[in-house]
């Protein structure tokens, strides 16, 4: 909605009436066309100032409508009629002007912002180009190379930047209808011709072929097989190519192609997904809106390795002042430098200072008395663990939230060291941990909802997407990646190379295959895992009967390379070679494919070719199976929580939405089909069993994946 007021005298005050963000549905659509119309008609309205409700000027076109029977008037004509109007029409930005709301502004003849106002074109994130003329006004009116930058990462910038790049006119710190109601009044019957963005030429960039060519190149790297990025490419270079009218026309048909496609639902999907989880909710009832945080102004960090040390920055750069403990000296020292670089770093590049005075140092962990939350960052050792938590337990004032930093230990066990286990929760932040966005927030069979609720605000807090998920080995992200790292060995067993499964992997559009992550975070990280789980030493026989431990197949792979020191990048060698140990840049590695052969013969394997849609088969719809298994244990609310965790944290392609996702666009009834077909091939791997909820699922005709959350509710209330 709309709605058009006469202020000043002879200004027509538009304002969009549409919380929470004015986002442009067909109803505010349709009156904006309604009060333009009125107010270019009335001859006592001299000039038109456009502005949003409660402070927001425009959210961009309502995301909720794309994928239903879109009705209302079109934006293009919309936009189109706003810009010939023959009274100035002045758009007054406050809070954000995003997508279709900065297109509806570039369709005015001036922009007034708030100096607090964020503006962008971040259509690109949901699968789209700006499609209501931005890829046609955004160059004219910033020029080429400005706006690539702007439209290919769909970035929100300041007002200051806009104002510096030449989007909006002026920048006020005051009432910002009050300043364009002003402006309006005194450009009154002044010419227009100039004001119109779609009759500007578009500057041309010297160069431009190689221009385009370059970005085009940089663009489809990153894109990591995304489209959208491209089509925003080729909208541009359509600007710079052709008339107005023409390039509308390319602007359009780039769309239709975008509009519906698979990658367009999946970015929408995980658009509503990331708010969605954060409406949590406990098995026992207890939800994000009933359930009340506790204020945290002062927190501590145990342990200032290379997780303690990110942790204890991203505190202090929410604001909070922390209590940084680490016990070895030497350590101490040593973590203080780095964390003044990460913090100097950090402040630089927001533009404020750098926040030392936030953090006091200490070797005692009696340092802990007064704070109100702790996260514990010691190394992953649950004896070690243990019992830093009874200490904990002994010394912190009475309320103290405690807060393990585990990837994977069991929460429960951890709780019930201390005398009060519902002020226990996990905090499973990812490395490095001022900089990755993905926390996972653990609560225990005890944790209080208080407990929860105020560990998903600090993460919120510290600009993280929080997820709440329940206690099991390795939560939701690590567990699920067990199933998927094992299939990768046994391809290996079978006849792949590291270099083929990691390949497959990054076309699919991870950045970094399974082989080449574990070069890089140190193969003697699982391994140490292994070990303790009684695995992870080779027993030097040959035969299958020494690739089976503990009932199942087992490949001893990566054991055998640890114990000959090959760490990965720390060591030089891992599954590649590196130039030199801490190298960054791996080559296949010719010795890995004789051991491979060697490995193979002395088991009594016969290698055989494994293509892409194996790996990714075989990799990714075990990772699937595990991740029902999680929702039917109830470890996960929903398949939100899991495709938010991948996504997030697992560098899983946002454009396919997530692992969730992902199975409901290839078909419920296709993954279980071929995990059938798989697990008949190795009845040995019991990760290729599939799971009951996916067989459910598909006996029920595959719901789509918004319904699935309800599937799970129902399942678990009849248990
Ligand atoms: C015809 C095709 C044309 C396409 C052109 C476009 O305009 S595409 C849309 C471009 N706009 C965007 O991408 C903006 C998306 N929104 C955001 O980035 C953020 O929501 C925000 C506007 C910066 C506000 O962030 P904040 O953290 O303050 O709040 P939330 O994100 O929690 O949002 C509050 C609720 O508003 C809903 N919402 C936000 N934007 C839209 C939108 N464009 N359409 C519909 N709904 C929107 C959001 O889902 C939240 O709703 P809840 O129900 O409370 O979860």
């Amino acid at each position: 909605m709309a709605q058009l007021t006469r202020v000043s005298g002879s200004v027509g005050l538009i304002t969009l009436q549409s919380p929470p963000v004015n986002a442009l549905s067909a109803a505010v659509r349709q009156g904006i066309v309604d009060t333009v119309q009125r107010a270019l008609s009335d001859p006592e309205v001299k000039s038109v100032v456009v502005c949003g409700q409660n402070g927001i000027f425009c959210g961009g076109a309502d995301i909720k409508e794309f994928g239903t029977n879109m009705s209302g008037p079109p934006l293009v004509p919309l936009i189109h009629a706003i810009e010939v109007a023959h009274k100035p029409v002045v758009a007054a930005i406050e809070g954000i002007a995003l997508g279709g709301g900065l297109e509806l502004a570039l369709g005015c003849h001036y922009r007034i912002a708030h100096s607090k106002a964020k503006l962008g074109l971040p259509e690109v994130t949901l699968g789209l180009l700006p499609a209501a003329g931005g890829s046609q006004r955004l160059p004219r009116l910033i020029g080429v190379p400005a706006a690539l930058d702007l439209i290919t990462t769909g970035r929100h910038i300041t007002a200051a930047e806009a104002l510096k790049l030449g989007v909006v006119d002026q920048v006020t710190a005051h009432s910002t209808v009050d300043v364009a109601v002003k402006f309006a009044l005194s450009v009154a019957g002044k010419p227009l011709d100039g004001r119109r963005i779609s009759s500007l030429p578009c500057p041309r960039p010297p160069n431009m072929d190689a221009l385009f060519e370059g970005v085009m190149k940089k663009v489809r790297q990153s894109a990591r097989g995304a489209i959208a990025p491209i089509a925003c490419v080729q909208a541009i270079r359509a600007a710079a190519t052709l008339p107005y009218d023409q390039g509308m026309e390319r602007e359009l048909e780039l769309m239709a192609s975008l509009f519906t496609s698979d990658q367009a639902r999946a970015l929408q999907y995980i658009f509503f997904a990331q708010r969605a989880v954060a409406r949590w909710s406990m098995p026992s009832g207890a939800r994000w809106d009933t359930s009340k945080p506790r204020p945290v102004h002062k927190a501590a960090v145990i342990g200032l390795g290379t997780m303690g040390r990110g942790i204890a920055v991203a505190l202090a750069q929410t604001g909070l002042s922390v209590v940084a403990v680490e016990t070895q000296e030497k350590q101490l020292m040593a973590a203080k430098q780095e964390m003044s670089g990460m913090l100097e770093r950090g402040a630089k590049r927001r533009g404020v200072a750098p926040a030392f005075d936030k953090i006091r140092y200490s070797p005692d962990i009696k340092a802990v008395a007064d704070v109100d939350l702790v996260i514990e960052a010691v190394f992953e050792d649950m004896a070690l663990k243990e019992k830093v938590f009874q200490q904990l337990s002994a010394l912190c004032k009475p309320g103290t939230l405690l807060c393990t930093n585990t990837s994977g230990l069991d929460v429960d066990h951890l709780a019930s060291q201390t005398r009060s286990p519902e002020l226990v929760v996990g905090m499973h932040f990812f490395a490095p941990a001022h900089v990755m966005k993905l926390l996972e927030v653990v609560y225990g069979s005890k944790s209080s909802p208080q407990a929860l609720a105020t560990a998903m605000q600090l993460g919120k807090k510290m600009g993280k997407v929080s997820v709440a998920v329940g206690n099991c080995r390795g939560f939701v992200g690590n567990r699920m990646l067990k199933p998927y790292s094992e299939q990768a060995f046994f391809l290996l067993e079978e006849g792949a190379t590291p270099e083929l499964v990691d390949g497959a992997l990054e076309d699919f559009g991870f950045p970094m295959g399974l082989f080449r992550m574990s070069d890089l975070s140190g193969l003697d990280v699982g391994w140490r895992v292994r070990k303790v789980d009684g695995l992870g030493k080779s027993s030097g026989a040959s035969g299958q009967q020494a690739r089976i431990r503990q009932g199942r197949r087992y490949s001893p792979l990566g054991d055998v390379l640890c114990e000959q020191g090959r760490f990965g990048q720390k060591t030089g060698r891992g599954w590649y070679q590196y130039d030199k140990p801490g190298g960054r840049v791996g080559r296949p590695d010719p010795w890995l494919h004789s051991f491979l052969e060697e490995y193979r013969a002395q088991h009594g394997l016969v290698a055989r070719r494994i293509d892409h849609q194996e790996v990714l088969e075989r990799c990714l719809y075990t990772l699937i199976n595990e991740g029902f298994r999680i929702l039917e244990d109830g470890i996960a609310a929903g398949p939100e929580e899991i495709d938010i965790i991948y996504v997030f944290g697992y560098g899983w392609p946002r454009h396919r939405g997530g692992p969730m996702f992902y199975a409901s666009m290839v078909g419920l009834e296709k993954v279980l089909a071929r995990l059938e077909f798989y697990q008949e091939a190795h009845p040995d791997v019991p990760y290729l069993q599939p799971c009951n909820l996916l067989k459910r699922l598909v006996a029920s005709g595959s719901p789509p994946v918004h319904k699935w959350r309800e599937v799970v509710k129902k399942l678990h209330s009849q248990l």
